[in-house]
């Protein structure tokens, strides 16, 4: 039967990268959807801004929102400190059978828990379930419609504390407009735009930083 994108991606990964080095992982996927496929990763340009904010703010809590197959898990994890954890959320239960195996593949498990559901059914149940308190960096990289929702729900539960860092993909394409407006208006937040573009393309795209400032 016919494979799809998702398993074409993961069968580079198995011949492309070295098991246990997540950077091959993520070079091995960046070559496949250059060459071969385009995919709906965050991308290796859009990734080395990623990197100086995950390096930056150093977190030793993340959670990110749509794990697609593990790209930016598997990116952010490699960076983080010795006993750092990382959340994520995906609710396409063949996305998430291919993201295990990408994080298996870089040899991640110990410091990422991937949660099979909706983002809205699980961040008010982060505290109950996985004993985070707060996070120190939240990754929106979802169904664009959800990020203000979700960041509103954030707050509402208490998982965001003075500092928190929220770093969005695809603010300008696909584009999150209500989001963009809420994180840039509202008194609680300082946001800052690095510009860039869509993934393995020249069309423009962005991240957005946003600081809660509690
Ligand atoms: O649509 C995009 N991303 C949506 C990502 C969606 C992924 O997150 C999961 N998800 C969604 N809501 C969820 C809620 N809870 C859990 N998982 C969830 C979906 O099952 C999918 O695996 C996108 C599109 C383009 N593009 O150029 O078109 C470029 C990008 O960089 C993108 O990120
Ligand atoms: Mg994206």
């Amino acid at each position: 039967t016919q494979s799809t994108r998702p398993q074409r991606m993961l069968a580079a990964v198995q011949k492309n990268a070295t098991r246990g080095d997540p950077r091959s992982v993520v070079k091995a996927i960046d070559q496949f959807c250059r060459q071969k496929e385009w995919a709906m990763n965050v991308g290796d340009e859009k990734g080395c801004i990623l990197d100086s904010v995950v390096s930056e703010v150093n977190p030793a809590t993340v959670l990110e929102l749509g794990t697609y197959c593990g790209y930016s898990t598997v990116r952010i994890a490699s960076l983080l400190p010795p006993h750092a954890k990382l959340i994520t959320l995906e609710f396409n239960p063949d996305n998430a059978v291919i993201a295990r195996q990408v994080i298996a593949w870089a040899g991640l498990e110990d410091k990422i828990q991937l949660v099979e559901g909706a983002s809205g059914d699980w961040i008010p149940k982060m505290k109950e379930e996985f004993g985070v308190k707060t996070f120190d960096l939240v990754f929106l990289d979802h169904w664009k419609d959800r990020y203000l929702p979700d960041t509103k729900l954030m707050e509402e539960c208490g998982l965001l504390r003075k500092g928190s860092i929220l770093l969005a993909d695809n603010v300008i394409c696909p584009g999150t407009p209500d989001y963009l407006e809420y994180v840039r208006n509202s008194p609680r937040y300082k946001s800052q735009y690095f510009k860039s573009h869509l993934e393995y393309t020249k069309v423009e795209d962005g991240l957005e930083k946003s600081v809660f400032l509690g």
